[in-house]
């Protein structure tokens, strides 16, 4: 069998990596990558294995792959990884950690190759039907993606896994065949065993023609997201919070694409139809002082203000206190909220007293006046001056000598901060 579509993705003198199992598909297309170079020897490849430790079997997997990749002469890397199915289901979960491994061993330059053929996309389109995906779902897989630097690229996905065969008979290739294929309890091996060969012996050009589906609904798909970039990034400031109040003016059509690209680019699973029609309902509609925050797995929607958020799941922070013992020492903060650390060449608190002892708590209530300004006011009020959302306020560090506030570092100093000589200091927060 000849490739065309490798030769026509890829260049002679490109840098690739292959994500090896040790299957049909990636040896043939590792084969191919192979047989390719000896007539460009520019051309850089190596292979790259995840052992994910599932199966008994996993440790044999990866020698096999060893072994082809030295007999070929190509470097191969085995990534070991650990799976944790708590979250989804054991095959997303392996899929989420192997492609997160695959993606940080590359190097500069370098792109992932993948072996996802025709029938792969055919079934990745029938799983999307049935959970009742929209577009951007049924869109499948697309041929090239961008991931961080990396391109990422499957050059078989128009070749069907029975030109694969054919190829590997040809060449007379060995592969591994992983004994969970067979189990039909995965919604994809039912329709690879059971369902597509009915659909193929009626009509042998439905893989194909699922396929051109699928990538018709990406082009649709990529026209809406070039159509829509612009006004996303007028309604989207630089910490991705989106201004909304315009969305409640649109059609439910345009507001829905419009939410769809703003979660996806927060880094959210695509949400459904219902998610949107809550989040219009529930958030946006909401009383404005109603607090609304809608749960999404991992991530929270909250609103404040005219802005949506799409936030990590955060906790407070308001039982913890810290001691900062030594100020020439940065101190560090829980739950990844980074440091602070003091800055002694501005001079704008005053230094603790002897009996002071200076401490970083997560939350202030009462009344208080600020540094240059006129009268004093609730902390509630302070926070809502300073455009603070409440769920910030309970992760902010604020910095206390004995039960007295002094400031939160960056946005204020209390009067019984402020300093009225020419020693001082200032506490500077990083968040990295
Ligand atoms: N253990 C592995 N090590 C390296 N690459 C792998 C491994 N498993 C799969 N791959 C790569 O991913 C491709 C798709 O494999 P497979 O069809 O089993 O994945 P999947 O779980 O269905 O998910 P997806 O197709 O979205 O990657 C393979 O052709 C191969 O290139």
């Amino acid at each position: 069998m000849s490739l065309p579509s490798l030769t026509a993705q890829l260049q002679p003198d490109g840098c690739y990596a292959v994500a090896f199992s040790g299957g049909l598909d990636s040896t043939v297309l590792l084969h191919q990558l192979v047989c390719w170079q000896q007539q460009h020897p520019q051309l850089r490849v190596r292979a790259l294995h995840v052992h994910h430790g599932l199966s008994p079997n996993a440790d044999s997997w990866a020698e096999h792959a060893l072994r082809i990749c030295q007999q070929w002469q190509i470097p191969c890397a085995v990534l070991r990884v650990q799976v944790d199915s708590r979250d989804s289901g054991i095959e997303a979960a392996a899929r989420t950690v192997r492609y997160q491994a695959l993606f940080a061993d590359l190097q500069p330059g370098e792109q992932l190759l993948t072996a996802q053929h025709l029938d792969d996309q055919c079934e990745t389109l029938l799983l999307a039907l049935k959970r009742g995906s929209g577009p951007a779902g049924l869109a499948s897989m697309p041929a090239q993606r961008q991931y961080g630097a990396h391109q990422h690229l499957r050059p078989l996905l128009s070749v069907s896994r029975q030109q694969l065969e054919s190829y590997a008979m040809q060449h007379q290739l060995s592969w591994i065949e992983d004994e969970s294929n067979a189990d039909v309890r995965y919604d994809r091996n039912f329709l690879r065993q059971q369902i597509l060969p009915l659909l193929q012996a009626r009509w042998p050009h439905f893989s194909a023609a699922a396929a051109r589906s699928a990538a018709l609904c990406g082009e649709q798909e990529q026209l809406l997201d070039e159509l829509l970039a612009e006004q996303l990034a007028q309604l989207t400031d630089q910490q991705g919070a989106l201004h909304f109040p315009p969305l409640l003016a649109m059609s439910e059509a345009r507001r829905h694409a419009l939410l769809r690209r703003w979660i996806t680019r927060q880094g959210g699973a695509m949400p459904s139809r219902e998610a949107l029609r809550r989040i219009t309902d529930e958030v946006m509609h909401c009383r404005e002082d109603a607090q609304p925050c809608l749960r999404f797995g991992a991530f929270v929607l909250r609103r404040y203000r005219e802005q949506l958020f799409w936030l990590p799941h955060q906790t407070s922070l308001r039982q913890h206190a810290l001691v900062w013992h030594t100020l020439s020492q940065p101190l560090s903060l829980p739950d990844g909220l980074g440091t602070v650390q003091a800055d002694f060449t501005t001079c704008a608190m005053r230094l603790p007293a002897e009996d002071e002892q200076i401490n970083v708590r997560f939350q202030a209530h009462g009344y208080y006046h600020l540094q240059g300004r006129a009268g004093g006011r609730e902390m509630k009020k302070l926070w809502q001056e300073l455009g603070v959302p409440p769920w910030q306020r309970e992760r902010i560090p604020l910095i206390y000598y004995n039960q007295t506030l002094m400031a939160a570092p960056g946005l204020f100093i209390t009067r019984e901060g402020a300093t009225r000589d020419t020693a001082g200091w200032q506490a500077i927060w990083s968040q990295q």
